[in-house]
């Protein structure tokens, strides 16, 4: 039988962090000193930042539909994007049409399996993408394939295309109609940044069509 006391006692946090306490104090203030400076980088990015929110709002205000796509980390983060305007961020309103294209495993693994990994979001976007509509892909290297073919697709079907990647040139860059390319190459440190920027657009996007709701709908 287990003595509840003693499995308490035993994962008590010690005084001084224990036997990792020095490498964790050491790791997070690593990462506050990266994440700062990256942010302060991020700020001046910010006029490009409201391009990509007026693309986003025009997009929705037109009632068309926003496709996201991303691999491993990025593919959380696509769902991540996706919930926020499916559900709510901060506010009460109308919910947005905007899609994860990484979430259904059926279509996800027939099509990786029949086609290729390469063309699970392309040929998601030839099936529900239609011209007017936006593609956001999240990709920290923006040399994916798959999100490259994707992108490829997308633009030649009309769709408008989005490339949040980090710093360094990339295929996805240069083939979108607008990229943010937030300020770092570590991996680690461009989805964590990737996260501030769908949430701070998030935050404008809902807002911005809120009031329109307010004044009588979008
Ligand atoms: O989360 C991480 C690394 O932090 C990984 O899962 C990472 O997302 C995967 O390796 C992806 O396949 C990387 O793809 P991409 O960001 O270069 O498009
Ligand atoms: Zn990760």
């Amino acid at each position: 039988m287990i003595d509840d006391d003693v499995q308490v006692a035993a994962w008590a946090p010690s005084t001084n962090g224990g036997p990792y306490g020095a490498v964790l104090a050491h790791a997070l203030a690593g990462r506050r000193r990266d994440l700062a400076a990256a942010l302060t980088r991020l700020e001046s990015q910010s006029a490009r930042l409201a391009a990509v929110a007026d693309m986003l709002i025009a997009t929705l205000r037109a009632g068309r539909t926003v496709l996201v796509a991303g691999n491993g980390g990025s593919a959380a983060g696509a769902q991540h994007f996706a919930a926020e305007l499916v559900g709510r961020f901060r506010r009460e309103r109308e919910p947005y049409p905007v899609v994860a294209l990484c979430t259904d495993s059926a279509v996800v693994t027939a099509v990786a399996n029949d086609y290729g990994y390469e063309q699970v979001f392309a040929r998601q976007v030839a099936a529900f993408g239609r011209a007017g509509d936006l593609l956001v892909v999240i990709s920290t290297s923006g040399e994916s394939e798959n999100l490259v073919r994707a992108a490829v697709t997308a633009r030649r079907r009309g769709l408008t295309v989005l490339a949040v990647t980090g710093e360094r040139d990339s295929r996805l860059a240069a083939l979108a109609d607008l990229a943010v390319r937030v300020p770092t190459d570590d991996t680690a440190l461009v989805q964590e940044l990737h996260l501030i920027v769908t949430h701070v657009l998030c935050d404008l996007v809902e807002a911005e069509l809120a009031i329109r709701e307010g004044a009588g709908g979008p």
